[in-house]
């Protein structure tokens, strides 16, 4: 199988990052050829270090990746995919629409949407879209936590390695050794941040620093970051420590090493559509703060999502947990919230747990849109 994959980077890092995630997969575990277009290398290089900005097509880690830029270059039938995979909301370009029209036998094209909880997923996942001029049509697929959509990235072997490294010292201290945190192990609990704005983030880095446990709190570059090192102005070293508080700002790590971070931290704050389904499956606790959309469509979407999560959980937990990402993604002080969820850590441990249970009995989204992919050719295939 041959697949063009079109990734537009809107901002951020989670489109590419899931363009990325789900083009090795169908690489590695489908032999797919995959050929990644993207149209900024740059953004890409920072979590793909061995990328090279300036080349217009490079080979990495068995996926073509081409730099996809206004200026198409020259297709033959020679270069005809299987499939094409428009990722989150990108446009393929008209010419690119044209040439796949031309032929007898097209390509299977697909949309590959953004993540949602909210049921109306259910009614729209599949569903055909014919284009409007062209003999073209495409499939919506849509990613998901029910069996009725297209499922969530997860490769094989991924929560047996995490789960091997979250309950191995030796492990963890080799990954801490790995990232530069030589004295991570010191600290008694350490804290992933990746997150956009925090407007009223003080009251809690207050309360993390007068806390009887030790805190490292690791802070990846970009908007946040900078707005700490405004507050603390000793973080332009990439250090700032206070009583119980060390926060350390770090580079980008490659996408792996991101989920090794993830399994080896006891909290997680997360961002976006990919880091929070990554924290889902390193199993530790996390808080997820949501992408902001216009007219707060995105507290909709985060409220379908705390209502399939927490379903089952306890109801103070529950209560616990909503109130808690709401005040993060209201981006009001979290210290009340985040005192309680303290409380409750071990027991939303066990919840997550089950929830991951839950998830990972469903198909993953690569064998699902495999599988999607696979019938609808060879159904077309047999009528033509
Ligand atoms: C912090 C860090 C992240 N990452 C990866 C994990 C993810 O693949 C990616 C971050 O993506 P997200 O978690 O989705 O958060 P994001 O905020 O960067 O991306 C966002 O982009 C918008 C355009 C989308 O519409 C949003 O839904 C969202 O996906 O970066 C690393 O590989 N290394 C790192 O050190």
């Amino acid at each position: 199988m041959r697949c063009d994959l079109f990734c537009s980077v809107v901002d951020n890092f989670g489109d590419i990052g899931i363009c990325w995630r789900l083009a090795r997969q169908l690489q590695t575990e489908y032999q797919w050829q995959v050929t990644l277009w993207v149209d900024d290398l740059v953004s890409f290089q920072k979590i793909c270090h061995s990328i090279k900005p300036e080349l217009r097509l490079q080979l990495q880690q068995g996926v073509l990746v081409r730099h996809w830029t206004d200026v198409l270059p020259e297709l033959s039938d020679a270069d005809k995919p299987d499939l094409v995979i428009e990722a989150l909301a990108c446009s393929i370009p008209s010419a690119y629409l044209h040439w796949m029209a031309a032929f007898a036998d097209k390509p299977l094209w697909l949309n590959l949407e953004y993540l949602s909880a909210e049921d109306w997923v259910h009614g729209c996942h599949a569903l055909p879209s014919p284009h409007p001029q062209l003999p073209l049509q495409k499939y919506f697929f849509f990613p998901g936590f029910t069996a009725q959509t297209g499922g969530l990235l997860r490769e094989r072997g991924l929560i047996d390695r995490l789960v091997r490294i979250a309950g191995s010292t030796d492990l963890q201290q080799q990954f801490w050794q790995q990232a530069g945190l030589t004295d991570a192990m010191e600290y008694q609990q350490k804290i992933s941040l990746f997150a956009y704005s925090q407007a009223q983030i003080s009251p809690w880095l207050e309360q993390l620093a007068n806390g009887c446990q030790t805190t490292l709190l690791l802070v990846p570059k970009g908007q946040l970051a900078t707005d700490l090192t405004q507050l603390f102005s000793e973080l332009n070293t990439g250090r700032f420590d206070k009583k119980s508080l060390s926060i350390r700002v770090l580079d980008f790590m490659p996408q792996p090493m991101y989920d090794q971070l993830l399994a080896c931290c006891d909290i997680n704050f997360v961002r976006g559509e990919d880091s929070v389904i990554r924290a889902h499956w390193a199993g530790r606790v996390f808080i997820w703060q949501i992408y902001r959309q216009e007219e707060q469509a995105h507290l909709v979407k985060l409220q379908a999502f705390l209502d399939k999560y927490l379903q089952h959980a306890p109801a103070e937990q529950k209560v616990c947990l909503e109130k808690l990402h709401m005040a993060w993604n209201l981006e009001q002080d979290i210290s009340t919230e985040f005192a309680l969820f303290n409380k409750f850590r071990e027991e939303i441990q066990i919840h997550n747990k089950k929830w991951q249970e839950y998830l990972i009995q469903q198909q993953d989204l690569a064998s699902n849109l495999v599988r999607f992919a696979e019938n609808k050719l060879i159904m077309s295939r047999n009528f033509s």
